[in-house]
């Protein structure tokens, strides 16, 4: 079990860009992500592999867009803002990131929430409502455009940080247009767009996406249509018509008719279009992705692979993938591998960590305590042993990503990005369809309630956090080690004690004639209270020692000490005879002499044996032999008529006499 201070960090200041023309007051503007503390650790590192989140990239578009507001009464968002082209954006480039607060709680109120990743059981969010960038201010081109012309689409910048960036599509964007995407179909309701860029919650094709996924064909064209390489674009055109006939979902009620349909057409889409037929026939379906760029992935091949030679895209990508065979050492492979891994390490990657809180007693988190906290994990399908199929049947290779788990896409600056293939999820495989496990619906995982013991040792301070090894989220694949669960400890005030380190604090009141004359008091210590002899002449403010009577350290070592300091609680009232007494006392020190406050003979003598010893006002340790020094100041140690006072004051005020 490993405890560390809680290291919840403190974002450092940044120095942010000017804010760009027409900012709305009251909105921050920011140009790196911020991480909400609903984001755990581990899927912090999933998104963002180095401790510092990057900087807003700027693309080469970035003087291309400016915020406007509708001015255009027939659009459905009058009145509010919009992102334009102020320059011409040519087709497939990168415009901008969506920047905002990454966060993993529902926030179902923002209409500016974007879902950037679904993960080990968490929707991943970046909400622009309250800080972002330009890119918040994008619309949904419903009653506005026929169609989009920007779509949405994930990607590793330089530096890890997974985005969610917006590109123009096919099209170049005119000067003055607006940039529109499509927040997906089922935000329209009523004509209007509704709560836009909320997470699909059981929607597996919107996975990792609020928004519709970006329209790019995923499958091989040629197995899609089924013709031959080599085939005509006439041929081509035969078989896409007699096969849209046969899977139009206006004639073909079929439940996989639609998506089939759609999968046709993405085919065709690709062969009937020479120059993405070839780009395809090199490449393979990266090639489809808005952002491709072909030569830039030739530079990439030429300076990541020494320039040797391979067929297209598939066999790029076998080349880092666990069954391709290569070596592992090119830098495709160390990038993906330290960016979560798709390769052959994946298979053994451990299983997330999970959080949870604890709160125990001040006394408990001095002396150590042990608890029994319900936490939901994911672990591996009792039915089908994590496998995620049915009895006999087997998961299929990937067709999204050939395997590898991750897809690969050019960016405009020449670098390729790579991010978790949203068909498997950075599996490399998918369930074929009939074969999922009913129990975990192909997932493998499933979220189970359990109860972890947690040791928690004497000396643990408010805000710590204890690991507990291995209780955490199974792995992915069923064969790496679980992860880990951190347990924050909260530990409630005391009403005795104020604790710094190892010491702790007390303060002990005490009454007049104690603090004159001496006497004892009761303090509480960890091990319950002793009796601590009171000096007389103790002063307010003063402090005792108890030695070794505080806290151990969580660390090892010494325990600490137990500061006492006392508090002189003065009588609100004095009765007639205790106010002359105390004159007698008063003219005394000033050196008068007042006959009807003289002492008694009784209160004379007694005064005589105090006087003459005044061992009430020396330090003393207490019985139990705990105290061990006692700082006074030297004006407590005064005699004369002070000492000669004592004893009437004694009888006076008190009888606890040391
Ligand atoms: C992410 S914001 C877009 C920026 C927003 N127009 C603004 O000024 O802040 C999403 C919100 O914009 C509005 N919106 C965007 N596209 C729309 C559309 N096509 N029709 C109606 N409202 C739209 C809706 O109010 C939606 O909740």
């Amino acid at each position: 079990m490993n405890i560390h201070p809680s290291t919840v960090p403190s974002s450092s200041r940044r120095r942010e860009s000017p804010v760009p023309p027409r900012w709305p007051n009251g909105l921050v503007y920011i140009t790196t992500m911020r991480y909400h503390t609903s984001v755990p650790p581990n899927i912090r590192l999933q998104i963002c592999p180095n401790a510092t989140p990057s900087n807003q990239i700027r693309s080469p578009m970035s003087s291309s867009i400016s915020i406007r507001i509708i001015t255009d009464t027939s659009h459905p968002a009058h009145g509010q803002y919009g992102l334009f082209a102020s320059k011409k954006i040519p087709p497939r480039s990168h415009i901008i990131d969506y920047i905002g607060e990454v966060h993993c709680d529902d926030r179902p109120d923002s209409d500016y929430d974007l879902s950037l990743l679904r993960t080990e059981g968490y929707s991943v969010g970046v909400d622009a409502s309250r800080i972002g960038n330009e890119a918040r201010f994008i619309n949904d081109f419903r009653g506005v455009r026929p169609k989009a012309n920007a779509v949405f689409q994930d990607r590793r910048i330089p530096g890890g940080e997974l985005r969610m960036s917006v590109w123009s599509s096919t099209d170049a964007i005119k000067k003055g247009d607006e940039i529109l995407v499509s927040y997906g179909e089922h935000r329209v309701k009523d004509g209007g767009v509704q709560g836009a860029w909320k997470p699909l919650r059981d929607h597996d094709t919107f996975r990792g996406f609020h928004t519709t996924p970006p329209h790019y064909a995923s499958k091989d064209p040629y197995t899609v249509l089924g013709v031959n390489k080599d085939a005509t674009a006439a041929e081509i055109k035969k078989v896409y018509f007699s096969l849209a006939r046969k899977y139009h979902p206006d004639t073909n009620p079929d439940k996989g008719a639609q998506e089939k349909f759609v999968e046709i057409q993405e085919a065709y889409d690709t062969l009937k279009d020479d120059k993405k037929r070839a780009a395809y026939d090199r490449y393979g379906t990266a090639s489809q992705q808005p952002g491709f760029d072909a030569d830039a992935f030739e530079n990439a091949r030429s300076s990541f692979m020494g320039g040797g030679g391979f067929g297209g895209f598939q066999g790029f990508a076998s080349g880092f993938g666990a069954a391709g065979g290569r070596g592992s050492t090119n830098m495709f492979e160390e990038l993906f591998n330290s960016l979560g891994g798709h390769g052959s390490p994946r298979g053994n990657m451990r299983g997330g960590d999970i959080e949870a809180s604890i709160g125990i007693s001040f006394m408990d988190s001095c002396k150590g305590t042990s608890q029994t906290i319900n936490v939901t994990t994911v672990a591996n399908c009792g039915t089908c042993s994590g496998t995620g199929l049915k009895a006999g049947a087997k998961r299929s290779t990937c067709t999204s990503c050939g395997g590898t788990g991750t897809r690969t896409f050019a960016l405009d600056n020449g670098f390729h990005m790579a991010s978790t293939c949203p068909t498997c999820q950075g599996t490399g495989s998918t369930v074929p369809r009939g074969s999922k496990c009913g129990e975990c619906a192909g997932m493998g995982q499933v979220r189970v309630k359990k109860s972890v013991k947690v040791d928690i040792p004497a000396g643990v301070e408010d805000g710590m956090t204890i690991r507990v090894p291995r209780a955490g989220d199974a792995s992915l694949s069923g064969k790496g080690q679980p992860g880990d669960l951190h347990v924050r400890v909260t530990v409630s005030p005391s009403k005795l004690f104020r604790r710094q380190g190892t010491n702790l604090y007390h303060d002990a009141r005490i009454p007049l004639h104690t603090a004159l004359l001496g006497g004892r008091v009761r303090v509480p210590t960890l091990d319950g209270e002793v009796d601590v002899r009171v000096p007389g002449g103790t002063q307010q403010g003063e402090e005792m020692v108890l030695k070794g009577r505080g806290v151990p350290s969580v660390f090892g070592g010494d325990k600490g000490d137990i500061f006492v300091t006392f508090t002189i609680q003065m009588p609100r009232t004095l009765t007639k005879r205790q106010r002359e007494i105390l004159q007698q006392y008063a003219d005394e020190v000033e050196g008068r002499t007042t006959p009807s406050a003289r002492p008694t003979p009784q209160n004379s003598s007694s005064s005589g044996t105090s006087s003459s010893s005044n061992k009430d006002a020396m330090p003393s340790d207490d019985q139990n032999g705990t105290a061990s020094s006692f700082k006074s100041s030297p004006s407590s140690r005064t005699g004369g008529p002070l000492s000669r006072a004592w004893g009437s004051v004694r009888r006076l005020f008190g009888s606890d006499t040391p």
